[in-house]
């Protein structure tokens, strides 16, 4: 039977320290570092400010004493204060329980009695998986010198078999920020699905990111079962998407006057911001609202997740252009194709895209510096493949190589900088170079981006975006508020916002992943 604890922090171990931060003196950032590792960080200490909204992220504590023989426990007690996932029992300590309406058992079978198929709120998912022996291991994540274990479980996911809301009280509404990013009408869809069968009869739509929230001319969409029955064999979003919007206070307004008490918001790490303000609003204001994160980055660079949806359906895309940029350039005489893909501050579409294609000579990615120039730059690689392969192919991630560009200070809607276009840089100074040495090249630049957004979800998308939408309205029904869903180690989690947005995700360039990507192409260091 389901005990529901769901507060902090029943974990297999420290059960009693619910939801209260343990007194302790360990760690953050304890500042030392090892050759060829990570050692953990943790920048969640950091506080994100824009247009005067705060998405204020835990407060640092002194770094671990690991003279102190207890530092281990206290980090585990700390971890675990961290990971714990708010509650409406936070802030409406006598909201009593309701057995759920989502109803798993069906007449006769199982056989067994005590089966009911739901989450206990105790149940945890291990986060990190790896027992590293050394620092020095490939990609090693190590908290003390010795690498020393230390298990760090987060909250699993999925319907509890008891709720804090009444269907029949619950206004739900979704929001889509940000760029597109393939699935976002599969989360759609299944969230509106879900909430029907917990008997929600008040679904809605807001249009264009939290814009709708504060745009007269924009009005709330009605959402039912029949409305989204085949929104996810097209790509995009039914609602809309954009970026920037109103303040928060002026989005709780709006939601107070239009009754929205389950708030369902699709985004990135800004979206994700906004979302843990919203959170963070209401219960200052005491309202009763559960509000839950879907994380939509096709750039794949949310902290902690083993992937988002729409990054398989992008990688699966990028592989017509690197093909095209493959067979335009093995056919031209000294033929060389550059394919730009996303990931404005990781490189995870190209590093995988590279890997998956096999056809990649050269793989750029903001996270790894590389010259373009000089001995050991790429053109000059280019020019040794050219003499011994007759022809090349380069994806770069569209963040990558920043520095070679005119810096700019022009950002979108929403505060981010515009970036330069690296591609065309890059065939510009390609083009450059081998008319200076004399060598005839045929450069073809490929931009797929906008194509690759567009699409739909390939299969396993759509079962991740099914998954992830339904844990959504569970993990509202569940009592929880300034929660997102995510992967982790295949199994499904709720993870408190500020943890997954302190910065974004990025390749580690000592990982096996990057490491199997150089193997794969063949490429040096361009240092
Ligand atoms: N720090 C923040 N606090 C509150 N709201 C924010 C914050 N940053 C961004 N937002 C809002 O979140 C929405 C989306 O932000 P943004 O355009 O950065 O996309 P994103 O969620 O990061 O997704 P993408 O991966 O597509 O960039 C916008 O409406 C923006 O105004
Ligand atoms: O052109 P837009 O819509 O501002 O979006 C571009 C950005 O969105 C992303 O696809 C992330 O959503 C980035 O890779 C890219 O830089
Ligand atoms: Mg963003």
């Amino acid at each position: 039977m389901d005990s529901i604890s769901h507060s902090a922090t029943a974990a297999p171990k420290f059960t009693s320290l619910l939801r209260t931060k343990p007194s302790l003196h360990c760690h953050r950032s304890h500042g030392f570092s090892f050759p060829n590792s990570r050692v953990l960080r943790f920048r969640s200490s950091r506080i994100r400010k824009r247009s005067g909204v705060f998405a204020k992220i835990r407060k640092q504590s002194p770094a671990i004493d690991f003279s102190d023989p207890d530092w281990k426990i206290k980090y585990q007690m700390d971890f675990q204060w961290r990971f714990n996932i708010p509650h409406i029992t936070d802030i409406f300590p006598d909201a009593a329980p309701i057995p759920s309406t989502f109803c798993l058992k069906m007449s006769g079978y199982p056989s067994d009695e005590e089966w009911h198929g739901y989450i206990n709120n105790n149940d945890r998912v291990l986060l990190k998986v790896i027992h590293f022996s050394s620092p020095t291991s490939a990609g090693a994540e190590c908290i003390d010198p010795d690498c020393t274990w230390v298990e760090q479980w987060v909250h699993r996911a999925g319907p509890r078999e008891k709720i804090y809301f009444k269907p029949e009280e619950v206004k739900a509404a979704i929001v889509t920020c940000g760029g597109l990013c393939p699935g976002l009408n599969d989360v759609i869809r299944q969230i509106v699905i879900t909430l029907e069968i917990y008997g929600v009869k008040k679904i809605v739509g807001i249009p264009f990111c939290y814009r709708g929230f504060s745009d007269n001319d924009l009005s709330e969409m009605p959402l039912s079962r029949k409305v989204v029955q085949n929104i996810h064999l097209s790509g995009g979003s039914l609602l809309g998407v954009s970026r920037g919007g109103p303040s928060v206070s002026d989005m709780v307004d709006r939601m107070e006057e239009n009754g929205i008490n389950m708030l369902f918001v699709f985004g990135g790490n800004g979206t994700h911001a906004g979302a843990n303000a919203i959170h963070n609003e209401c219960r200052k204001r005491r309202l009763k609202v559960a509000v839950v994160g879907v994380p939509k980055t096709i750039d794949n660079d949310i902290l902690l997740m083993d992937k988002t949806f729409g990054f398989d359906t992008a990688v699966e895309e990028a592989q017509r252009a690197i093909n095209s940029a493959y067979i335009e350039a093995h056919s031209a005489y000294h033929g060389i194709g550059v394919v730009k893909l996303m990931g404005r501050s990781s490189g995870f579409i190209a590093m995988h895209a590279a890997l998956a294609s096999g056809q990649i000579d050269i793989c750029l990615i903001p996270e790894v510096p590389f010259h373009l120039h000089g001995p050991h730059g790429v053109l000059r690689h280019l020019k040794y493949l050219i003499e011994t392969k007759g022809s090349a192919v380069v994806c770069v991630a569209e963040g990558a190589g920043q520095n070679f560009l005119e810096k700019t200070i022009a950002t979108d809607a929403s505060g981010n900088i515009v970036l330069g276009d690296i591609g065309v840089h890059i065939q510009q100074e390609t083009k450059k170079y081998f008319k200076e040495i004399g060598v005839h090249v045929d450069v073809k630049y490929i931009d797929p981006t906008y194509m690759i957004r567009a699409c739909r979800a390939n299969a396993s998308d759509g079962i991740l975006c099914t998954v992830l939408g339904q844990n959504a309205v569970h993990g509202a029904f569940g009592g929880y508020s300034g929660i997102t869903v995510g992967i982790c180690n295949t199994h499904y989690v709720y993870f408190p916002i500020p943890e997954v947005i302190s910065h974004p995700r990025a390749v580690d360039p000592n990982s096996r992943m990057w490491h199997r990507c150089l193997t794969s192409t063949g490429q040096p260091d361009f240092i």
